[in-house]
């Protein structure tokens, strides 16, 4: 089987694990469209632009460096079409069966509580709906486990009670916590008593690592380093003696080709992207999606994307 190539077909049929995907960024165009007409068959007075007019197939295209059209979407947009907890678990149930369909056996999905003022529900609602879903789904077709993300712009007392609610759920299946949000906002040095709280309640930790220089300085990786994150995400601008340091503790990386790409995130497309780097360095690695509705690449075109930039063959992936 080694020098065959690994192409679509191969890389859909291989058994794959996905751990580092937003749930909202998750939702396919479809999904959301099909979200968008149920609340107009409803009456709704919803001033939102059709899904698929907004999110046409060719906008894979962002700058996250910017912020300027990546952020938005979620805030402005996504969370406003999703606003009801029936919409929240038609969402959820989709993006378990996308993840099924491409051949994902293992799903660690990520989402950030939220909550909503007029079709009221409340952070635990929204993380216990999300759980409803996982477990009806069924463990035994996806093994499917929950992490809750802080957003980089909440307060202490906001992130804990996102800690407070992933402990509280961890008996239904929440594995830890994260850190993400717009990279050039919040100041991730105020988030210690909260991460340590995790870790002492038993929480894995995964944070997300130099998305944009900004988020890049010495200090602020050093910060987060000192969090002793079981995973990072991204790790794109780091210095050398950072990258040191985390090949020698063997941190897991979860790295995103095509979002890294799309976003312009990193410079030298796919070929030169940091995979490069990490593949030898001893630290695990998952090729992940980050955010699948957006970028519009699947776990298994990562894994294709990977062999032809990278030079793997079927007999590389499979191992
Ligand atoms: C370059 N990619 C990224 N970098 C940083 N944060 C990201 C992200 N993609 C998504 N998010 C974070 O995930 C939220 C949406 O999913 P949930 O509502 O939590 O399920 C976004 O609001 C953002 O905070």
């Amino acid at each position: 089987m080694s020098h065959l190539v690994a192409d679509a077909a191969f890389t859909k049929l291989l058994p794959k694990i996905e751990l580092h995907a937003h749930l909202t960024g998750s939702i396919s165009v479809s999904t959301l469209h099909d979200i968008w007409q149920e609340r107009k068959k409803k009456g709704d007075d919803l001033s939102l632009e059709d899904p698929v007019l907004a999110l046409p197939p060719e906008k894979v295209y962002y700058n996250v460096f910017t912020s300027a059209n990546f952020f938005p979407l979620f805030d402005g947009y996504i969370y406003e079409l999703c606003s009801s907890i029936d919409a929240i678990r038609f969402a959820t149930q989709q993006v378990l069966r996308d993840f099924e369909q491409d051949g994902v056996r293992y799903l660690e999905l990520r989402t950030t509580p939220r909550e909503n003022v007029t079709n009221p529900f409340s952070k635990e609602d929204y993380v216990s709906t999300i759980l409803d879903c996982i477990r009806e789904f069924g463990r035994e077709r996806m093994s499917t486990y929950l992490i809750l993300s802080i957003d980089r712009r909440n307060s202490v007392a906001q992130a804990m009670e996102t800690v407070e609610l992933a402990i509280k759920y961890k008996d239904r299946g929440v594995v830890g916590v994260d850190l993400c949000g717009n990279p050039t906002k919040g100041n991730v040095g105020i988030f210690r008593p909260v991460f340590e709280k995790a870790q002492s309640s038993g929480l894995k930790i995964t944070l997300h690592f130099a998305e944009v220089p900004e988020s890049s300085t010495t200090q602020e990786l050093q910060t987060l380093l000192s969090y002793q994150p079981d995973r990072l995400g991204h790790v794109i601008n780091v210095p050398d003696d950072i990258k040191e340091d985390i090949a020698r503790r063997g941190i897991g990386l979860e790295l995103c080709l095509s979002c890294n790409v799309h976003a312009k995130l990193t410079p030298g497309g796919f070929a030169g992207h940091h995979f490069g780097y990490w593949k030898d360095k001893g630290c695990p690695i998952s090729l992940c999606t980050d955010d699948v509705g957006i970028f519009r690449s699947s776990v298994s075109n990562e894994y294709r994307l990977a062999a032809e930039h990278f030079n793997f063959d079927r007999g590389d992936l499979a191992v």
